[in-house]
């Protein structure tokens, strides 16, 4: 099957999104949060999704539009509760990923401990890359991401810096969720973080591999 093929199968089947937060101390510390014990996680709903050629959407009231850079896990089959050492017999691929964050509205719900669904789950904050498939990444705990906005660098990071490596996270999250053929980990952000505006084009990519571009609208 092409990789596009595939990319397009998990969006049309329409499965879980599911995100880690706070995976780089770097970037726990610059939002000023406290590094976690364990896994911290969210969902995005699938009509989240947005892929190159269309734009993302500033959503109503947002002033403080973030761009995170973010490594996906694709995952290939079904499986629950599995140890971190069979875990990657699951995963299909990868792509890179874009959680894009209303930061003012998570800042709100943070305040008020309300779910964060709002500030990460509006339509278009899910910017997703081409499939990748897995044998094109050996080692995914040592894939350097970068992003851009207007040609100015704004993150880089190496996977060797998570401090929940992707093992320890599917499997992680496989004790509670189902997980299934077409659902996509984001596995979270190097520091860097910042506030996009609209005519922005934010670039994005693993270093001497794939890129991937997006233009903010209002
Ligand atoms: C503070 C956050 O928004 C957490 C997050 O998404 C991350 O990637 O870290
Ligand atoms: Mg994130």
């Amino acid at each position: 099957m092409a990789a596009s093929a595939h990319l397009s199968r998990f969006v049309d089947f329409g499965r879980k999104i599911i995100c880690v937060g706070r995976n780089y101390s770097e970037h726990a510390i610059e939002l000023g949060n406290a590094i976690p014990e364990r896994p911290l996680l969210f969902l995005k709903p699938t009509s989240s999704y947005v892929e190159e050629g269309s734009p993302i959407k500033i959503p109503f009231g947002c002033s403080s539009l973030h761009h995170e850079i973010e490594l996906g896990v694709v995952i290939k089959s079904k499986c629950f509760g599995i140890k971190p050492e069979d875990v990657m017999n699951h995963v299909g691929g990868f792509c890179l990923a874009l959680d894009m964050t209303a930061r003012d509205f998570q800042d709100e719900a943070k305040k008020k401990g309300h779910p964060w669904t709002l500030a990460k789950g509006f339509d278009t904050s899910c910017p997703i890359s081409s499939f990748i498939p897995r044998e094109k990444i050996m080692d995914p705990q040592n894939i350097e991401l970068w992003c851009s906005v207007n040609g100015v660098a704004r993150q880089r990071g190496s996977t060797k810096d998570m401090i929940f490596d992707v093992p320890t996270l599917l499997s992680y999250i496989s004790t509670y969720f189902t997980l299934e053929p077409g659902d996509v980990v984001l596995t979270g952000t190097p520091s860097g973080v910042g506030p996009v505006n609209v005519g922005d084009v934010i670039e994005g990519g693993i270093t001497n591999d794939l890129t991937m571009k997006f233009m903010v609208e209002k």
